[in-house]
């Protein structure tokens, strides 16, 4: 069976390799392309904005009256305007995998309260690697516990809005969880001045936003005399595009829940 997505922000920079990454999978076909309203690329043909050639679909503003021709809808946007897709999607009774980060705890408590009622995908990283890293960190915490300095590095192109990026703050929650920490109380967000001694039970975080870097995550593990860096570098954007259109034909026809890429990928014990 076919699954039919409808991609959310069809025009960005992730958009573009949604619909590519749709129309290429076996199994999937992008039937709906979303933008803002009023933006320029109202009207166009969304293969042709992806560079994959005319697909028939022309990018739109209006989710609802399209309501009956998708199956899941992919959601790369802004935190505010994924939620009013989520009210979208839970009105229609349509599954919806999200990707967007940034999101607040209010955003993400409404997330959990609408995804009772229809199947939500939602991860700060759709990529494979990412993902396996975050068990490979669970496994770091645990063996090497309190006696190491934890920091999360981490570096991004410079349009990016949000900071530190969703991926790291995933690692750091991994990590803290894995420690019995929670990371609202051992975060600290960059360093300036006369900061003391570092505490050993934080975890620090430290954001670059330079140039067209896609997506480089480091988590360092640092003792006396060794240190262990798990490191993630994404070269291409269609990784993360090839992971939520994987997570939309994963979710086609699940029930209500909230599940995440560790649920896709099947790396949950
Ligand atoms: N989970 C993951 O694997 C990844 C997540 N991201 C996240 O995805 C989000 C988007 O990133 P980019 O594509 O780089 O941003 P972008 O700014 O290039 O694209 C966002 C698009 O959403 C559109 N948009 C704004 N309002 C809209 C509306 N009402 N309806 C439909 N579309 C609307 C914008 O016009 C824009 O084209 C960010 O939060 C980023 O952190 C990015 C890459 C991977
Ligand atoms: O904005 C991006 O580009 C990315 N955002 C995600 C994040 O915030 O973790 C994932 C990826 O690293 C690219």
């Amino acid at each position: 069976m076919t699954t039919r997505i409808a991609i959310a922000g069809a025009a960005g920079r992730m958009g573009r390799h949604l619909i590519e990454a749709a129309h290429k999978a076996e199994g999937t076909r992008p039937t709906v392309a979303l933008e803002a309203p009023g933006h320029p690329s109202l009207g166009n043909d969304a293969g042709v904005l992806a560079g994959v050639g005319e697909l028939g679909v022309p990018v739109a503003d209006d989710l609802a009256a399209q309501a009956d021709d998708f199956d899941v809808l992919i959601d790369f946007t802004l935190p505010e305007v994924t939620l009013a897709h989520v009210r979208a999607c839970h009105a229609i009774g349509r599954a919806i995998v999200i990707g967007t980060t940034g999101l607040t705890d209010e955003q993400k408590q409404e997330l959990a309260e609408v995804a009772r009622d229809i199947p939500v995908v939602f991860a700060p990283n759709m990529s494979v690697g990412v993902n396996l890293c975050l068990k490979l960190l669970d496994m770091a915490a645990r063996v090497l516990g309190d006696e190491v300095d934890i920091e999360v590095i981490e570096a991004h192109h410079r349009h990016k809005i949000d900071a530190p990026s969703g991926t790291a703050l995933r690692m750091g929650e991994v990590v803290a969880e894995a420690l019995g920490r929670d990371l609202k109380e051992c975060a600290v967000y960059g360093r300036e001045g006369r900061t003391g001694e570092r505490d050993r039970r934080t975890i620090g975080f430290e954001t670059i936003r330079a140039g067209d870097i896609v997506g480089e995550h480091t988590v360092m593990f640092a003792g006396e005399g060794e240190r262990v860096e798990i490191t993630h570098k994404a070269s291409s954007r269609m990784t993360f595009a090839g992971g939520a259109v994987r997570a939309a034909a994963w979710l086609a026809g699940r029930p209500a829940g909230l599940y995440d890429m560790q649920d896709v990928l099947g790396l949950k014990e």
